[in-house]
């Protein structure tokens, strides 16, 4: 295969997979009306392809789909670019920059979520299935614009050298990254579970911490004994 087909198969696998899983935001209630989108790097390339601004997501077909540098421009001719690409295009270019090792990116208006952002409050790690996805806390990251990208660095700022894979941007809601499109999916999903689990486990009663290094040990054998060798993050 030449180099010119071989990124025009990744490309195309990448556009597939990501239209695939805006489908699991909608499965997992993650998403409200068109708020939420995903991104994934295409492997091998400065490119990546996200969602178009505002498209519902029973429309979207992998065609259309935007493919865009890692400044955020959109390749020009390529599908989809005849569509606006999504708000957050620019914060997703910037992880992408700054985060070499990221290769999905994903955000939400998750309700949970959304309500320990609104209070700028970090969610306290107070159960196993926290410790064992995020290794600690799930960090509440700057007030940012929307548009340019001011979220990318709030993103970068707060998630570089944390374990958490998520971060809920203040009065927005959740942000998440992950080796590939759907690892960053993942992390959007179990942080919602944990999100609410932890509001609920509040308004019952008081929240009883988990001893750091019990947190370590369960990150430790999640990370690196649970599931299958051939996953995302091993
Ligand atoms: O939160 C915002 C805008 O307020 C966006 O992230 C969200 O609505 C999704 O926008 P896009 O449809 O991706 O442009």
């Amino acid at each position: 295969m030449t180099e010119g087909a071989a990124l025009a198969a990744a490309i195309e696998r990448t556009r597939a997979e990501v239209a695939a899983l805006h489908a699991e935001l909608v499965r997992y209630g993650l998403v409200v009306w068109t708020g939420g989108n995903v991104s994934g790097r295409v492997p091998g390339a400065d490119l990546f392809v996200i969602k178009p601004s505002g498209v519902s997501y029973e429309e979207l077909t992998a065609d259309d789909l935007v493919l865009c540098d890692l400044d955020g421009v959109v390749i020009p001719d390529s599908p989809g670019s005849s569509r606006s690409p999504s708000s957050d295009t620019a914060a997703h270019a910037y992880v992408y920059r700054a985060m070499p090792e990221v290769g999905g990116v994903v955000h939400t208006h998750s309700t949970y979520a959304v309500a320990w952002a609104a209070r700028g409050e970090e969610i306290p790690c107070v159960i196993t299935g926290m410790a064992d996805e995020f290794g600690g806390p799930i960090p509440i990251g700057p007030f940012a614009v929307i548009g340019d990208d001011s979220i990318g660095r709030g993103i970068v700022e707060t998630l570089r050298g944390h374990r958490s894979r998520a971060v809920l941007m203040q009065n927005h809601g959740p942000f998440t990254i992950g080796a590939s499109a759907r690892d960053a999916v993942k992390a959007a999903v179990m942080c919602e579970d944990a999100a609410r689990s932890v509001h609920l486990a509040r308004e019952a009663g008081p929240l009883i911490p988990i001893p750091q290094e019990r947190i370590d040990h369960l990150y430790a054998r999640y990370q690196n004994v649970y599931g299958q060798d051939g996953d995302d993050r091993r």
